[in-house]
């Protein structure tokens, strides 16, 4: 579950100050995923950060899950940011690393004594066999973002935010990246925020959320 409650967050560029939220509240609940539409530069990526603790906010409370994270720290927010999954846009892979190794570097730090659970049933479900001691350059556009999401899911986390995972993607690998995703969390149960510019991948979502003016437009 996650709560905003009067969010304020302003982002300096040179002497201007732009307001990006001013008192902003909303709650996804338990289980729910969200497809998080808006214009350019209506804040989407900004809201996923703070909701990741990448950035703080000016004022308000952001909980995830219990958790107050607008109060955390610094090492307290490195520990939260653990327990979520990121995907981004550009798959963020380390090139040096093979697949296998990229799926579970994340993992190695976090539990470095623990196999990872759903290793296996994960790189079967996503059609990763046979690609695993590849690099991500080897790969597809499409092959990399599944290895971004099993990456995600690796962790078992309970919130997973999504920042344009199929931006790089035609339309008919976007459409199976992104049923994809939205099934594996649904059979998890994981909470999903993805951010898209398609409205045709909203069809995958519980819930549209479209973000103006520092607000939501339902
Ligand atoms: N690091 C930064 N420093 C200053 N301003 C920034 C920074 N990052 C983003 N902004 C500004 O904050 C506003 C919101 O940006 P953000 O990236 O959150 O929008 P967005 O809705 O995700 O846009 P897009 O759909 O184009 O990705 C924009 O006006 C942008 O120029």
């Amino acid at each position: 579950m996650i709560s905003v409650t009067d969010l304020c967050f302003s982002r300096a560029d040179g002497d201007q100050v732009q307001t990006l939220f001013d008192d902003f509240s909303f709650e996804v609940s338990t289980k729910e995923q969200v497809a998080l539409l808006g214009d350019s530069g209506s804040g989407k990526t900004t809201l996923l950060h703070l909701l990741a603790g990448l950035l703080t906010p000016d004022g308000g409370q952001i909980i995830i899950n219990g958790e107050v994270i607008s109060a955390y720290n610094d090492k307290q927010l490195a520990h939260y940011r653990r327990k979520i999954g990121l995907i981004f846009q550009h798959y963020q892979l380390l090139d040096c690393l093979t697949v296998k190794q990229n799926i579970l570097f994340q993992h190695q730090l976090n539990y470095p004594n623990q196999t990872a659970k759903e290793f296996d049933l994960l790189i079967e479900q996503l059609g990763l066999n046979g690609k695993l001691n590849k690099l991500p350059h080897q790969l597809s556009g499409g092959e990399q973002q599944r290895v971004g999401i099993v990456r995600a899911l690796i962790n078992q986390p309970k919130l997973i935010l999504a920042d344009e995972p199929t931006g790089n993607l035609d339309q008919a690998r976007s459409h199976q990246v992104v049923e994809m995703l939205t099934s594996l969390c649904k059979e998890r149960q994981i909470n999903l925020i993805m951010v898209t510019h398609s409205q045709q991948l909203t069809q995958y979502f519980d819930t549209v959320k479209v973000l103006a003016n520092g607000q939501f437009n339902e």
